[in-house]
């Protein structure tokens, strides 16, 4: 028996009311048993009353005050008009004391089982209508109803699971006095806190209106269960510890941006809010360039950052290196005081041997190199707010730069794709956080953005593993064009494309150049380069050798650079000869010019570092022209 007693009460009460049932029924039933039917405790309902305070249910959302029913209401259940002088102004129900109890029926009402009998306990009148006195006043009382709701019978039969007497909803009103005391006494609901300011004064004010609204007292509001977070309105602390945070890591700019989903993004990310990377474990510029150092190395009327004319270029990187700390001690040049300048409009290639940095020189501009990297130098971004992209923390390039001010078609594009949504999913969340484009026009959108990158429409639902090379080449070029960004990085847009298809990418990024966009172009392809290309930039051993205007570099007078002129004449359109030897490891860099290794031109005077003059860095740069 132990086992049936530590049954929950409920399902006491539920067997109870089966065998009852039954048995009214005059059908067999289950015959009561101990294990069907186990002994009611005595005392009523203790089962309730022994709940401890905490599993006890909370309170139902319900309106302390009586309700009215809007007339048309009334009408459409064809229910009598309330009698005039009874309950108009919310006088309770109070069932005789002899109709009170629990079971206590009207001695004169018809028995349970009579025919027609009226599922609230009274035959339905004959001429159809129901009427409010028609129905047993101990079957109203028992629910909370009252007689004068003139729906009250059409209620729910009985109250939810896990309600309690609405202690409020049926007191009467009180002594004024006492109620006034009582509202400010009352604490404020642990769900809502405390209120602050102005709320505070709002609330006093209800209180001191109590006589002349409806209301009783204020409920109290759900209490938060024992150890779990509170409600997400917190009007108090939780407000400012946001504003705090937001405060610390966004410029104002954005901080004031006035669209709602603008709004929501930082909101979200601002929820990422963790405490800012140790140093080594994450892109941390170590060694910020003296002022005075990035001074001099300026371009005549360049300014530092918050003094820039607006005409400015659209990127200027000054100095920027990038090392990369190994395992004991060493480290890796993988960018060594690279300079150089991009205007709005203009497309700058960056070409050189395998391994010589290009790829670093990009992460490092997006802020996306590994924790081992440490950078130096400084890379403006424009237009207008000039942005130090070394410099600047993770929280500003993922909200402001990074798809909004400068785009990137990565080099491998599948493992910068997410894999486990589609490439239409991804295209449109693209859409929707970058550009104001309503839900509905999402579709489309995307589907407009992969056209642009000459991605095939019914590949858009295949997952980054379900495509080829070249088509996850394209879903990241489409990715990358669909914010528009000021300027667009593309490392190695045509790798694995084509003839046609590098013809079209290139198409495309020529044409994002020409609508005012600068383009920093990566590539082996110099083909693709000369078509693109106004500038090129060649890199060898993490160092800029060159740079010169692409018409110049491609036709006459030549590369002036040894390295440069023989990379183009390593082209089978060309020359086609390799230029002999290896480029140096990048951990083990020579003090001198890192190319004199393998040029036939080099002489005791390469031992000295040249410097980028006059768009090359040689020794014998006039010799290789006249060459
Ligand atoms: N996380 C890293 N840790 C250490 N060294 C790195 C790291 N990433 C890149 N490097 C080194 O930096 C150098 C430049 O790499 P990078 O990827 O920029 O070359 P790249 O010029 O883009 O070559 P490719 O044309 O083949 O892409 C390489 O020597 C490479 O080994
Ligand atoms: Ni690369």
């Amino acid at each position: 028996m132990a086992d049936t007693h530590a049954r929950p009460a409920r399902h006491q009460d539920r067997a109870h009311r089966r065998v009852r049932r039954a048995g009214r029924r005059g059908g067999p039933g289950r015959p009561p048993g101990p294990a069907a039917l186990p002994p009611r405790p005595a005392g009523g309902r203790p089962d309730r009353q022994a709940r401890p305070a905490e599993r006890r249910p909370p309170l139902r959302h319900r309106r302390g005050g009586p309700r009215r029913a809007p007339a048309q209401r009334l009408r459409a259940a064809r229910l009598p008009p309330r009698r005039p002088g009874r309950g108009a102004r919310g006088q309770r129900y109070r069932a005789p004391r002899r109709l009170r109890g629990r079971g206590a029926r009207r001695p004169d009402g018809p028995g349970r089982d009579a025919p027609g009998r009226h599922v609230h306990g009274r035959a339905a009148p004959a001429d159809g209508h129901l009427h409010r006195r028609d129905v047993p006043a101990g079957h109203l009382a028992r629910r909370g109803l009252r007689r004068t709701h003139p729906l009250g019978v059409h209620r729910p039969h009985r109250a939810r699971r896990g309600a309690v007497a609405a202690r409020q909803a049926v007191r009467g009103r009180r002594d004024l006095r006492r109620r006034l005391a009582d509202a400010r006494r009352l604490a404020p609901p642990a769900a809502r806190g405390a209120p602050a300011g102005r709320a505070r004064g709002r609330a006093h004010g209800a209180a001191c209106h109590l006589a002349r609204v409806r209301a009783v007292v204020p409920r109290p509001g759900h209490p938060r269960p024992r150890g779990q977070p509170r409600h997400h309105d917190q009007r108090g602390q939780g407000l400012a510890r946001h504003r705090r945070m937001v405060a610390h890591a966004v410029p104002r700019t954005v901080h004031r941006h006035p669209h709602p989903r603008h709004r929501r993004t930082r909101r979200r990310l601002a929820g990422t809010d963790q405490p800012p990377p140790p140093i080594g474990a994450g892109p941390v510029n170590d060694a910020p360039t003296a002022p005075g150092r990035r001074d001099g190395l300026r371009e005549p009327g360049a300014g530092t950052r918050g003094q820039e004319p607006a005409e400015g270029p659209l990127l200027s990187v000054r100095e920027l290196s990038v090392r990369f700390l190994m395992p004991g001690g060493r480290h890796v040049a993988a960018v060594n005081s690279v300079s150089f300048d991009l205007a709005a409009g203009e497309c700058l290639a960056l070409v050189g041997e395998s391994g010589c940095g290009k790829s670093v020189l990009a992460s490092a501009l997006l802020g996306l190199l590994p924790g081992n990297a440490r950078t130096r130098g400084s890379a403006l971004l424009g237009p207008g707010d000039r942005v130090d992209l070394l410099g600047a923390g993770e929280t500003v390039l993922a909200r402001t730069v990074r798809g909004r001010r400068a785009g990137l078609i990565p080099q491998s594009p599948a493992a910068h794709l997410t894999p486990v949504r589609t490439v239409r999913a991804q295209l449109e969340e693209t859409v929707r956080e970058l550009r104001d484009v309503p839900r509905g026009g999402l579709r489309a959108a995307g589907e407009a953005a992969a056209a642009r990158a000459a991605f095939p429409a019914d590949h858009l639902d295949r997952y980054p593993h379900q495509l080829s090379g070249g088509l996850a080449q394209r879903a990241a070029t489409a990715l990358a064009l669909v914010g528009g960004a000021p300027l667009l990085i593309a490392d190695e847009p045509t790798t694995g494309l084509d003839r046609d298809l590098v013809d079209r990418t290139v198409d495309e990024l020529r044409g994002h150049t020409d609508d005012g966009h600068g383009l920093l172009v990566i590539t082996h392809d110099l083909a693709a380069a000369e078509r693109m290309a106004d500038r090129v930039a060649v890199m060898y051993a993490g160092r800029l050798v060159e740079v010169a205007e692409a018409p110049a570099f491609f036709g006459r007078p030549g590369p002036r650079h040894p390295y440069a002129r023989g990379l183009l004449d390593a082209l089978p359109e060309r020359a086609f000869t390799p230029i002999p030897g290896l480029p140096p490891e990048l951990d083990a860099l020579p003090d001198g010019c890192a190319f004199a290794a393998r040029c036939e031109r080099a002489t005791g005077v390469c031992r000295t570092l040249p410097a980028l003059t006059g768009g090359v860095a040689c020794h014998h740069a006039e010799e290789a022209v006249d060459a």
